[in-house]
């Protein structure tokens, strides 16, 4: 889908970002970059939708993307709080031009794919956290992207409530087909959700060592001893990688 060449970003305050990211990702595939706080994740984000341009090294797309071709979710779910959900996820096709009767039943598909069907109509201060954050991804979804970036979207939720999510959206992502970069801190998230894990190393982040995971489906994935091995490979991985550990 795309791939980055030796991408480097560094900001005008001379800060080196990201440095010599190489990598090639494939339509279907989800991407977990898992770094320590500060180590360019969220940089390389900005990158991807196009927000930054990289100082050296390019991006390389096999179909460049176009309006609404690449969907956003972040740590916070960023709703106008005198919206209702409906109107929340019809705002990106609003924003494009489309007519409420034509988007209408594009709105209702991604608040189902959300399992939110029954909540169009009410507020965010009506909503939990997760639900939220569901109306967030619902309004990603929307047009339809061929790309998702999530900016560690499950951080601020409860432990039970992230559980519930990380279901969620891996069983969205085997059912869509879609290619998902998320950003994440956590070892055990990056194991259960992702097809690749690229763990980056502290700034300026550098690929450090990549991991594909091969973790059984269905109920007992995240019981399963293949999920304990993994998050503990991707310890060690760490402890490997990361400067100043034992
Ligand atoms: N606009 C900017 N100007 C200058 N420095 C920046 C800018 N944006 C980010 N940085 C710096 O670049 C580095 C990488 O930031 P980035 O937000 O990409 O990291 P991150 O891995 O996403 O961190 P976190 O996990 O804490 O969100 C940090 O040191 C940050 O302070």
């Amino acid at each position: 889908m795309f791939s980055l060449r030796s991408v480097a970003k560094t900001y005008p305050n001379a800060t080196i970002a990201l440095d010599g990211i190489t990598a090639e990702i494939a339509p279907g595939e989800f991407v977990a970059l898992l770094g320590p706080s500060g180590c360019g994740k969220s940089t390389l984000l900005r990158l991807l939708a196009g927000l930054e341009e990289p100082s050296a090294g390019e991006i390389g797309w096999e179909h460049r993307p176009g309006p609404g071709d690449i969907g956003f979710v972040f740590q916070d779910a960023t709703l106008l709080p005198w919206a209702s959900a409906e109107e929340n996820v019809y705002l990106p096709l609003r924003l494009r031009g489309h007519k409420h009767a034509e988007a209408a039943p594009l709105v209702a598909a991604a608040l189902a794919q959300v399992g939110l069907a029954e909540f169009t109509k009410a507020k965010p201060r009506g909503l939990s956290g997760g639900m939220r954050m569901r109306v967030s991804i619902a309004r990603a979804l929307v047009s339809d992207p061929m790309l998702l970036l999530m900016d560690e979207p499950f951080a601020a939720l409860d432990e039970f409530t992230r559980h519930r999510l990380q279901d969620d959206l891996h069983a969205l992502w085997r059912r869509s087909g879609k290619t998902i970069v998320f950003v994440t801190h956590s070892i055990y998230e990056a194991a259960y959700l992702a097809s690749r894990i690229l763990v980056l190393s502290p700034r300026p982040g550098r690929i450090a060592a990549e991991l594909r995971p091969n973790l059984p489906e269905g109920a007992h994935r995240r019981t399963s001893a293949a999920y304990t091995q993994l998050v503990a490979e991707i310890t060690e991985t760490f402890q490997r990688v990361m400067p100043g550990h034992e």
